[in-house]
């Protein structure tokens, strides 16, 4: 069926839906210009919105530094409950937000829901993780000195979210920034922004005061409102979810300020099966790991490393699950994968598809654009003794392309896993633990998952290495992201008696 034929979504909660930035607590929609938001599976157009200028942004920023002054005075019990809250009215509204994300992204409504799970999870911890701010106390090397510390919240924080988790990569910073005591301006990617719409309509339903969360919109504009995010002064931290080349242009941006930055950027994963591992459960797990969203997730799985004694059964035996795949609209009953997020993604996954064909691979499974369902859809490629010339080698695709590569001594993989610019995740398959732990110690990544394809989890610390940026989100380690260590000397004290 043409992707054209689904209708729009039914939403029981409508006001979830705006077509608006929100500033200092207020909806604003008038702009000089505008852009419009589509439906990448449909081209249908969904929604019109103020491309917002420079001084729409200072005034979003503004707005976050006059309620920082009261909001970081706010005890963390107050702030735990507003994040309580907001996880409940994420909860009461699963399925809108889950509407709205595939309407706006393609995932299928079923990853979508998974998603507004995941993403609502980050709340739920983050409203925790509040009330358990700690410092430490030091015996300074002089014996009549004492000194601690205490954890106090960076300021304004300028977010920069992507469009392949629409509401989770937003939550995972908005949540961690509101329990240190931070205000927040945000700018989602103009593809996706009304998952960002719904969620700071909640925002403001849970209680949470005026100024201290701000959406702005851009599309035109963006590198110049990021640039005004990096130099503002009142901006005392950057955090940024998306590509390795924005994230370098925003570091050296935000030099002129010092800011704090957090970056997580682009992946290139690879997943290691050796011949020992069971190959049935490895094939389950590829399938989860490399199709989310369809290869679009920056922990995908980019690269397959199958020792050579298994190569053939490996690749035919995946080709067999993926053909059972149900490619479609997001929002239609069935679909098991949807669409890419727009006609460019479909040619990079073309163009790294026939470099590595003419370079030698041998196609497993022939791939290729359905124009019958849509211009954005692309069912899977899958190639087998792929050279470690092909471009694939090297660079993320982001879509989905499955390019296998051969094997033959652990020495050897972790050579080939390790020679990228880039390390996010990475994955590793083999049932004897000496090699799990071998591997894992040796990969140059921030992530690393054994026997399993799917990690990802509001508990663990969520980040990279090398050009894949550093900060880490979620877990034990999220709050201190958003906060500064301030060390307090307290001098000429008397001698103990
Ligand atoms: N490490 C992670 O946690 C993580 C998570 C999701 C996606 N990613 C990465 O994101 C990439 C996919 O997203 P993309 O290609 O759309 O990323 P992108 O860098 O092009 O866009 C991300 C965001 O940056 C904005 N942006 C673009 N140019 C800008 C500029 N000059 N100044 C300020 N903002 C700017 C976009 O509008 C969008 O909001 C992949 O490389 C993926 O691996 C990483
Ligand atoms: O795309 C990046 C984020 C994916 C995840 O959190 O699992």
């Amino acid at each position: 069926m043409s992707a054209k034929d689904i209708p729009s979504p039914v939403l029981e909660n409508k006001d979830l839906l705006r077509y608006a930035a929100f500033i200092n607590g207020q909806w604003v929609k008038e702009a000089s210009e505008y852009f419009e938001v589509t439906d990448p599976a449909s081209g249908k157009i969904i929604a019109k919105l103020p491309d917002q200028s420079v001084s729409d942004v200072e005034e979003a920023i503004d707005a976050a530094y006059d309620a920082f002054k009261t909001f970081e005075n706010t005890t963390p019990r107050q702030r735990s409950t507003w994040l309580r809250n907001l996880f409940n009215l994420m909860n009461d509204n699963q399925e809108d937000l889950a509407k709205i994300l595939t309407w706006e992204n393609g995932k299928v409504l079923s990853e979508a829901r998974g998603e507004i799970k995941y993403a609502a999870s980050y709340f739920e911890w983050f409203a925790e993780e509040a009330v358990r701010s700690y410092g430490v106390t030091i015996q300074p090397g002089n014996s009549s000195n004492r000194a601690y510390t205490i954890r106090q919240p960076v300021g304004v924080c300028g977010m920069i979210c992507p469009w392949n988790f629409p509401s989770a990569m937003i939550t995972r910073k908005v949540a961690p920034a509101f329990a240190a005591g931070c205000t927040v301006v945000l700018k989602p990617d103009s593809q996706t922004p009304l998952s960002a719409i719904a969620l700071a309509y909640l925002i403001d339903k849970a209680g949470f005061p005026k100024g201290s969360f701000n959406l702005v919109h851009s599309h035109a504009n963006t590198p110049k409102i990021g640039l005004k995010l990096c130099e503002s002064p009142k901006v005392k931290k950057i955090t940024f979810t998306g590509s390795t080349n924005v994230g370098k242009i925003l570091m050296k941006q935000s030099a002129s300020t010092m800011k704090k930055l957090s970056l997580e950027l682009g992946g290139n994963a690879p997943f290691i099966v050796f011949e020992d591992a069971d190959i049935d459960e490895a094939i389950e797990q590829a399938l989860a790991c490399k199709f989310r969203g369809l290869g679009q997730t920056c922990v995908c799985a980019n690269r397959f490393y199958v020792q050579s004694s298994i190569i053939e059964e490996f690749s035919e035996k995946l080709a067999a699950k993926v053909k059972q795949f149900v490619i479609g609209h997001g929002l239609q009953e069935g679909s098991t994968h949807g669409c890419l997020i727009n006609q460019k993604a479909v040619k990079k996954v073309e163009e790294h598809a026939q470099d590595a064909i003419e370079k030698g691979a041998k196609i497993v499974l022939k791939g290729g654009p359905l124009p019958e369902i849509g211009e954005t859809f692309y069912s899977p490629t899958i190639l087998t003794r792929v050279p470690p010339s092909a471009k694939v080698s090297k660079e993320e695709t982001f879509g989905p392309l499955c390019p296998i590569f051969s094997f033959d001594t652990l020495e050897e993989v972790i050579g080939y896993a390790n020679d990228t610019n880039v390390g996010l995740a990475s994955y590793v398959f083999s049932k004897d633990i000496d090699k799990i732990y071998t591997v894992a110690e040796a990969l140059e990544t921030g992530m690393v998952s054994c026997n399993t394809g799917i990690f990802s989890d509001v508990a663990i610390p969520f980040g990279g290495v090398k050009e894949s940026g550093f900060g880490r989100e979620g877990s034990l380690y999220g709050l201190e992201d958003y906060t500064i260590i301030k060390t307090v000397t307290i001098g000429n004290l008397p001698n103990r008696i």
